[in-house]
């Protein structure tokens, strides 16, 4: 018999039991499911990341819908668990469900929602945070002023790179690498080139106008390139960032091999999934290039760094909060919400993850 977990509860005799595993912002979500006559649990267990075990408490013997982490195993053991409760829905707050086995939830008749569109931007502005923070060495020179160790104005003290003119590579411009795309594109006039298995067309015709512009206002036009190839990207960018989703086939796209064909002063981002790098290689080219610079809010082992990057002086490492903000954060507990809702109402709905 699994321990039991403490929970808050909302609308207690409500006719649908909805779990969510952890709290999340704002009250919409819980209105939204308190008015479809749903009972609410959200765990309160004082524990970041929740077992198997305990989401299988959580789940009890009658369950309608889970609202689930990134952070959880959501595979044939949960979903099993899920239906024999009665469950036909499952959301993840999050738009990556790399976590979750929509196979295995196929297969037990569950339905996975996940949450796009609101975090976009968001996540686009972190990204283009920390190319700005890696460029000008800001973490760096934050440290040096709080260490007392600035003496004085000199000609060499953090000199950074000009974004400017400079060529900005995507790797994976769907709906956020092309938001990040257009930040750097219209902020710092940098050129693009991108790599995606898909034509980036919205993206292309927005560079195309942008370049338009510029030149009629007598400015040096941007420009866009499609690689036919990955490499082609290291090669010539001068800041990369990773936006693809994380399947097999980008499992380690960053590796020892791809790090060795990107410019030795170049900039690297990734606010995707930590495995689409490969990070105890990307350690050790830190060590050998100390103007390589990175900028990564996840990690292979999250919560967990590899040995040796917490002490890079050229990687700046910030704790998943690439989507942390209020609105984007209520946004993506709503829309958690609606998936579940909708999956309960409409039983016959499969799948929608997009
Ligand atoms: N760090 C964070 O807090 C956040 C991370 N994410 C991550 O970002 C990912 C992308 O999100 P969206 O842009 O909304 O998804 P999306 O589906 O719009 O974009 C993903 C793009 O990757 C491309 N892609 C897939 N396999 C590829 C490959 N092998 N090589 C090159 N490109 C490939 C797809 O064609 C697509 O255009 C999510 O799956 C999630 O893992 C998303 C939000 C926040
Ligand atoms: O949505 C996701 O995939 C995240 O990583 C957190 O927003």
């Amino acid at each position: 018999m699994a321990k039991p977990v403490s929970i808050e509860v909302w609308n207690p005799n409500g006719k649908y039991r909805v779990v969510s595993t952890k709290s999340m912002p704002g009250t919409r979500w819980i209105n939204l499911l308190v008015q479809q006559d749903c009972r609410v649990e959200i765990c309160t267990e004082k524990k970041t990341i929740l077992s198997v075990e305990d989401i299988i408490a959580l789940i009890g013997t009658k369950c309608d819908g889970v609202i689930g982490q990134l952070t959880e195993d959501w595979g044939e053991t949960l979903f099993s668990a899920l239906s024999k409760a009665g469950g036909k829905a499952f959301s993840n707050m999050a738009v990556g469900y790399n976590n979750v086995d929509v196979e295995a939830a196929t297969k037990y008749g569950v339905a996975v929602g996940n949450t796009p569109g609101v975090l976009t931007e968001t996540t686009a502005e972190l990204a283009a945070s920390l190319s700005l923070a890696a460029s000008r060495r800001i973490v760096e020179a934050d440290g040096f002023m709080r260490a007392g160790l600035y003496d004085g104005w000199l000609p060499h003290l953090f000199v950074g790179n000009l974004l400017k003119g400079q060529t900005v590579g995507v790797i994976g411009a769907g709906r956020i690498g092309s938001a990040y795309a257009r930040m750097m594109i219209e902020g710092f006039k940098m050129n693009l080139i991108y790599f995606d298995l898909y034509q980036a067309t919205r993206l292309e015709k927005f560079v195309t106008a942008y370049g338009q512009f510029l030149k009629a206002s007598g400015e040096e036009p941007v420009t866009w390139r499609r690689a036919s190839s990955m490499d082609e990207v290291l090669q010539q960018a001068d800041v990369i960032s990773l936006h693809p989703i994380l399947d097999k086939t980008t499992y380690h796209l960053i590796n020892k091999e791809r790090l060795s064909k990107m410019k030795k002063e170049a900039i690297l981002i990734n606010c995707s999934r930590g495995p689409v790098v490969d990070e105890e290689a990307l350690v050790e080219h830190l060590k050998q290039n100390p103007m390589f610079r990175v900028g990564l809010d996840v990690f292979e082992d999250e919560p967990y760094m590899k040995p040796g990057l917490a002490d890079m002086k050229n990687a700046i490492v910030v704790p998943h909060i690439a989507s942390a903000s209020k609105w984007t954060r209520e946004g993506m507990a709503t829309l958690a919400a609606l998936n579940v809702l909708v999956c309960i109402f409409y039983t016959h709905i499969t799948h929608f993850v997009c």
